[in-house]
């Protein structure tokens, strides 16, 4: 059980969703059936990346078209699913989620993006909070090869959520994501490089391709990095599938000759969450920090 093969799918996904749901099956099936363990979609992967489009597109969990359509790719490609993000409807409340299926087509875990992506660039004024609701429960799932983290897109910004997986355990963190052309160029790698870094864990990133004249351009670039930082793979632009063998002996070796999740120092910082971000620095009296 040394070796695992993934992969990652890259669609542009567009303004209609039973093309956006074709376009994925016919990128599954330059899979081999049976023979690739873990497959991972982009997020918003049926629906196009902007605030009108979520509740037009969003559907309930488990009996929505997106949900039986992931379901039924699992069981026939046997595979384990991070099946990216969807818009999900729950009662009144809108949410960023993403379903993970085991190989035969059952829902293993449901992960609902916990930091929603509120920014205001000159050129890109995006507040998910406007539409969405976050999630409040981090998720691992079981698989036979260990525990596999889910984070979606922004949550990667935030380094507390990913530490905790690689804590409890995680051997990989699975990012469906969808950067876009201000932070993607500058942000992108070097996040998921410094995060796999920091963790000693493989980092899998699964963008859309950017769909031409739409009003969010996904940035693509999807990715894997191993657990000392380096990109194994990475796309560009295009509609492709990253197909991958990677080497799970890397994660105890990286962690055997560099342990530095045993060397923290956590009598000098661990968080506390009551403790307040400004009054911390005001109790610093000045003293440099
Ligand atoms: N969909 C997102 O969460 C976008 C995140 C992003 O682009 C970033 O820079 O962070």
């Amino acid at each position: 059980m040394n070796n695992l093969k993934v992969a990652i799918i890259q669609i542009q996904t567009g303004p209609d969703k039973s093309s956006n749901l074709l376009k994925t099956a016919e990128l599954f099936a330059s899979i081999e059936k049976s023979r690739v363990s873990l497959v991972l979609l982009p997020e918003m992967f049926q629906c196009p990346y902007n605030l009108e489009s979520f509740s037009i597109f969003a559907e309930d969990i488990p009996t929505g078209e997106t949900s039986l359509f992931l379901s039924n790719l699992a069981r026939e490609y046997g595979t384990f699913l991070v099946g990216g993000s969807i818009p999900e409807k729950k009662g009144n409340r809108y949410y960023n989620t993403s379903i993970v299926y085991n190989p035969c087509g059952e829902i293993i875990g449901i992960y609902r993006k916990t930091h929603l992506f509120d920014v205001d660039f000159e050129n890109l004024h995006f507040q998910e909070s406007a539409v969405l609701n976050p999630g409040n429960t981090p998720l691992l799932i079981d698989t036979p090869w260990g525990k596999i983290g889910i984070l979606i897109c922004y949550d990667l910004r935030f380094p507390e959520l990913i530490r905790l997986y690689a804590l409890r355990g995680a051997f990989m963190v699975a990012v469906p994501a969808a950067f876009n052309p201000i932070t993607g160029p500058l942000h992108w790698e070097v996040l998921f490089r410094a995060r796999a870094i920091d963790n000693q864990v493989y980092l899998l990133g699964a963008s859309p391709a950017p769909y031409p004249n739409a009003f969010y351009q996904a940035y693509g670039h999807s990715l894997i990095v191993d657990p000392m930082g380096r990109v194994l793979e990475q796309l560009g632009n295009e509609e492709a599938i990253i197909i991958k063998d990677i080497d799970l002996s890397l994660v105890d070796l990286t962690r055997q000759r560099l342990p530095l999740l045993k060397h923290r120092r956590l009598d000098l910082y661990a968080i506390n969450p009551d403790e307040k971000l400004g009054n911390s620095l005001k109790d610093q009296k000045g003293e440099a920090i």
